[in-house]
């Protein structure tokens, strides 16, 4: 009897994204900086990692590069089952679309869009509609119901910074990047939008990775990743506060 052959569907335990012996080198002669040295890291599905390291360290770039913002200069990076390095630009500018939100330091937020046109801003700009459930569930999530039709300059800083993470999770993404995304607000507004983002991945099943350099922030996570000079050097789980600063001054006092 024939066989037919059934592609497997991708294992439950598959990882949102994978970086496998990620090399990142800029520049050339005396400018050159190996940025990122042989790094393999898994960001798995549905839990929330913060990604930390002293300034320098290659934070930035992992994300970037594992974002497919910045090519590699060797090494694999993985979103879901893509290759990034195996796709063409216009592939690469539809799964960074589809498949990748970003949250950002400085809210990046249009002024003259209300809250709501910013959120389905890149759903739109895709020719998508948002899905109205899903809407209703993200805006409830964040807290924004009396809010949407403001415009950002009418918002405070902790609830600009909840509408950009509204607007990176309404395209159900693989995988939300966000890159140090409590640096402009205040402690109490900073606390609410990671408790956020915390409920986006234990409540509707987000993966999320996050840089940043303050601990507290970081205890808000399921998992620390630390780099030092380009390399992952260690990580923690369920961390807390504490014990994310004691690793990070032990780095720091091995690196004098
Ligand atoms: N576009 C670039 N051109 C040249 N060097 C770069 C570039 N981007 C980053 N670097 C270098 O790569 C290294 C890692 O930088 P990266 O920004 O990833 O670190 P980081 O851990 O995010 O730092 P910070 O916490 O200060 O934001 C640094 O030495 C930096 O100077």
């Amino acid at each position: 009897m024939p066989q037919t052959f059934t592609p497997a569907a991708p294992p439950a335990t598959e990882p949102a994204a994978r970086a496998t012996a990620l090399t990142k080198v800029y520049g050339t002669g005396e400018t050159r900086v190996t940025a990122l040295d042989s790094v393999t890291v898994e960001f798995a599905r549905a839990r929330f990692t913060a990604v930390m390291g002293p300034s320098g360290s290659g934070k930035s770039t992992l994300m970037h590069c594992m974002a497919g913002l910045d090519p590699v200069t060797s090494g694999s990076t993985r979103i879901g089952g893509a290759e990034l390095a195996e796709l063409k630009d216009r592939q690469l500018t539809r799964l960074r679309r589809e498949k990748v939100g970003f949250v950002f330091q400085g809210f990046n937020l249009l002024p003259a869009l209300t809250a709501l046109e910013n959120m389905t801003l890149p759903l739109r700009l895709a020719g998508r509609r948002p899905d109205a459930a899903w809407l209703d569930t993200v805006v409830a999530t964040v807290g924004l119901g009396g809010r949407l039709a403001h415009r950002p300059a009418q918002l405070s800083g902790g609830q600009q910074q909840r509408v950009a993470v509204a607007r990176a999770l309404l395209s159900r993404p693989e995988i939300v990047f966000a890159d140090e995304p409590t640096g402009n607000l205040d402690s109490r507004s900073g606390a609410e939008v990671l408790g956020f983002l915390r409920d986006s991945v234990r409540e509707l099943d987000r993966t999320v990775v996050m840089v940043t350099h303050d601990p507290v922030a970081a205890a808000h996570a399921d998992r620390v990743v630390f780099l030092a000079d380009g390399r992952l050097v260690d990580e923690l789980h369920a961390p807390t506060a504490d014990a994310v600063l004691d690793r990070m001054l032990a780095f720091e006092s091995h690196g004098r």
